[in-house]
């Protein structure tokens, strides 16, 4: 980096320091520069938050030309719940800027900080594939899209009976709302926090946002009265003429509840005048189709990338979620920035096997030979169970036996695939 580049911290409250830091995030994401309620919305947003600052002096003047937003959240790891997480977000560098190494300077400077401070994880959504693989992390939960031709949509008779009531939420209030995904995001690998000013910005609407400009959302309460289910939803209509042709653009759906499950997507895809249901970042082994008599009328794709994950601490990541196999591998991790470099034997074994079938795994660091050797952005893709140990191995992008290969893909395997619900 030219040494005439600074690079400073900006307080989220300091009202022109953030708007300075606002131009490039927003020139580099294709937006116009921010108004006053952009701003005020993005300082509750961002309270809280590492938000970094590359300066530059410009035509005499100083001026923000890179920027990245970090902040402490919460994971869900295979069979344990939630872990601390180091969220990376807004890596931007403004046009004139890029190619010099600011994303480089920022972001190395941030994974080495969070290692320091005890995160055994950093994790992002990436704007394009190629970029923060060099970074040491791997694509680590998929999602897909669905259309559903409602009137096709039936439930089998075995199907799980809709009980319990649906009723719409006025705008703002998401208390329910935020109850619901909490209880949901615990229990898939992939889950994140959502926090207060998550919800906040969710209940204001316009383009690009939760809900956009006409959304609505339907809360689904069991039989006690207790909320265990909402879909948040848009609609468009392409009606020619007297013939309906709507379409539900399902934003969200979070169901804690079988019931709640089904009674959602049948609300969903039988609205009047609505003729077909799009449903965006699903899991990509999404139940619905199972529950249908015609499953063709869920169409499903593409699939993509969504989170991605880095692991800071080799040992700690490992430790940190639960396996449902057992085995022992010597896996020696390599990593690009030598953050997290280690050799470790992971050793799973049926006797340490916890009361719901998932089992601790003792890691210990060794100087043994290993059995794998791997890239760390390749592990921390294994690490959610999203990604095949067999297929990184076909691939040529981890070094291994065929057998030790199977090992660690029977080994990192969950029951249901990683997803993350939440964008950041
Ligand atoms: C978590 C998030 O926030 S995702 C959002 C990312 N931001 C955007 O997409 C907004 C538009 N783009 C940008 O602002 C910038 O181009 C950034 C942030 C993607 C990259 O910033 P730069 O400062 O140009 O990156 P930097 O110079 O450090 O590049 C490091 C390396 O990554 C490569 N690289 C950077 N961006 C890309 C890209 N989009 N595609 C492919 N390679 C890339 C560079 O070529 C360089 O490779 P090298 O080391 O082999 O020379």
């Amino acid at each position: 980096m030219a040494p005439e580049l600074r690079v400073t911290q900006v307080d989220p409250q300091d009202r022109e320091a953030l708007r300075a830091w606002s131009v490039p995030s927003r020139a580099a994401f294709l937006q116009s520069a921010p108004t006053e309620e952009d701003l005020q919305e993005r300082r509750r947003a961002v309270t809280g938050h590492r938000l970094s600052a590359v300066h530059d002096t410009v035509a005499g003047e100083d001026r923000v030309v890179a920027t990245l937003r970090t902040f402490d959240s919460e994971l869900t790891v295979p069979g344990s719940g939630p872990v601390s997480v180091d969220a990376v977000s807004t890596a931007t560098v403004l046009p004139t800027h890029r190619r010099r190494g600011l994303l480089t300077r920022m972001l190395t400077a941030d994974l080495e900080r969070a290692r320091h401070d005890g995160h055994a994880f950093a994790a992002l959504i990436a704007a394009e594939a190629p970029i923060y693989g060099r970074f040491g992390f791997g694509a680590a939960t998929r999602a897909t899209s669905l259309v559903l031709d409602d009137a096709r949509v039936r439930f089998r008779p075995d199907a799980p009976a809709a009980s319990g009531s649906l009723e719409f939420v006025p705008d703002g209030r998401t208390a329910e709302l935020a109850a619901v995904h909490d209880r949901t995001r615990r229990h898939r690998p992939g889950g994140l926090l959502r926090d207060e000013a998550w919800w906040q910005a969710a209940a204001r609407r316009g383009p690009g946002r939760w809900l956009g400009h006409s959304g609505h959302v339907v809360l689904h309460r069991d039989e006690r009265g207790v909320a265990d289910g909402y879909v948040a939803y848009d609609v468009t209509d392409e009606s020619v003429g007297r013939v309906p042709d709507g379409t539900a653009h399902v934003r969200d759906l979070a169901a804690a509840t079988p019931a709640a499950y089904r009674a959602l997507w049948e609300f969903v895809t039988s609205i009047d005048l609505v003729r077909t249901t799009r449903a965006g970042n699903r899991p990509v082994d999404e139940l619905l189709p199972h529950l249908l008599v015609d499953p063709r009328a869920v169409q499903t794709g593409p699939v993509d990338d969504l989170l991605w994950l880095r692991a800071l601490d080799v040992p700690g990541a490992l430790a940190a979620r639960r396996y449902l196999g057992c085995g022992t591998l010597v896996l020696k991790v390599v990593d690009p920035l030598g953050l997290a470099e280690a050799t470790v034997r992971l050793h799973v074994a049926a006797q340490r096997c916890g009361a719901d079938g998932w089992v601790c795994a003792e890691v210990t660091t060794t100087d043994a030979e290993p059995d794998v050797v791997l890239p760390v952005g390749e592990l921390s893709s294994l690490l959610l169970g999203g990604t095949s140990a067999v297929a990184l191995h076909a691939a040529g992008r981890i070094d291994c036996s065929a057998a030790a290969a199977y090992t660690l893909t029977t080994l990192m395997a969950t029951p249901e695939q990683p997803w993350c619900p939440t964008w950041f």
